[in-house]
């Protein structure tokens, strides 16, 4: 199998990252094209050594928070065609799940998180970058339903988590990163005219 197409997708918080990525992978999929989504939120560190009032206060809008080192790892073992045992993360107990999932390598891989443009070590393993940009206080807004609804949180937490870290955090890191993207999308994980753009290159690439 030659080398995947690895594809990027970063924004803020709230800002249709995961809704964009789906309605990217469903395009493929009726096609017969295997996907693999990537979620940089599995990466998030284990936290199983601190007490949960220890991990409510950890900064997650840091790229420390992330282990950036085993995604990296990954990448380039789905680009070497070797599997990987994908890790995942519960937002409700901030940690990792003991469980791993064993991902094969597919000819279109698609990656979604907050900090994926903001690593520049990582930025040379993509071949399309995608920033979503959306209006903060829009993402905010849907953060707080889906939180809520979720997540485990309350408003007051959500608020407040906002103030101390995903705002300012977004500023330093996120919202610079945005001037590494190949595209850069408005109107969130609907607007169905960039789908249909980046469904294009991402086919012709694939011929
Ligand atoms: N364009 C949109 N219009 C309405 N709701 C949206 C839109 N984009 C995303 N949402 C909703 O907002 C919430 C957050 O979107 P999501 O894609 O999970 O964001 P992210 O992955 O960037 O954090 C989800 O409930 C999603 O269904
Ligand atoms: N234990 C955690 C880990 C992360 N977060 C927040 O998640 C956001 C990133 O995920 P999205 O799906 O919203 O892009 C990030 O802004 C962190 O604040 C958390 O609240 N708890």
């Amino acid at each position: 199998m030659s080398a995947p197409l690895i594809i990027a997708i970063s924004g803020a918080s709230g800002s249709g990252k995961s809704l964009f990525t789906e309605n990217l992978f469903n395009a493929f999929s009726e096609k017969g094209r295997p996907v693999q989504i990537l979620r940089e939120d599995h990466y998030y560190r284990a936290q199983d050594h601190l007490a949960m009032e220890d991990r409510e206060k950890t900064n997650y809008d840091h790229p420390n928070a992330f282990e950036h080192e085993l995604l990296k790892s990954h990448l380039q073992n789905l680009r070497d065609g070797k599997s990987i045992e994908y890790p995942h993360y519960c937002f409700k107990t901030h940690t990792r799940l003991a469980k791993t999932e064993t991902l094969q390598p597919a000819p279109v891989i698609i990656l979604e998180g907050i900090m994926l443009l903001a690593r520049p070590e990582l930025l040379p393993l993509y071949n399309v970058k995608i920033f979503i940009d959306t209006p903060l206080d829009i993402c905010l807004m849907r953060r707080m339903i889906r939180d809520v609804k979720e997540r485990g949180r309350s408003l007051e937490s959500v608020a407040r988590q906002y103030e101390a870290t995903v705002k300012p955090m977004y500023h330093q890191f996120i919202e610079p990163s945005r001037f590494t993207a190949d595209v850069n999308v408005t109107q969130g994980g609907m607007n169905q005219i960039a789908l249909d753009v980046i469904k294009s290159h991402i086919s012709q690439t694939l011929l």
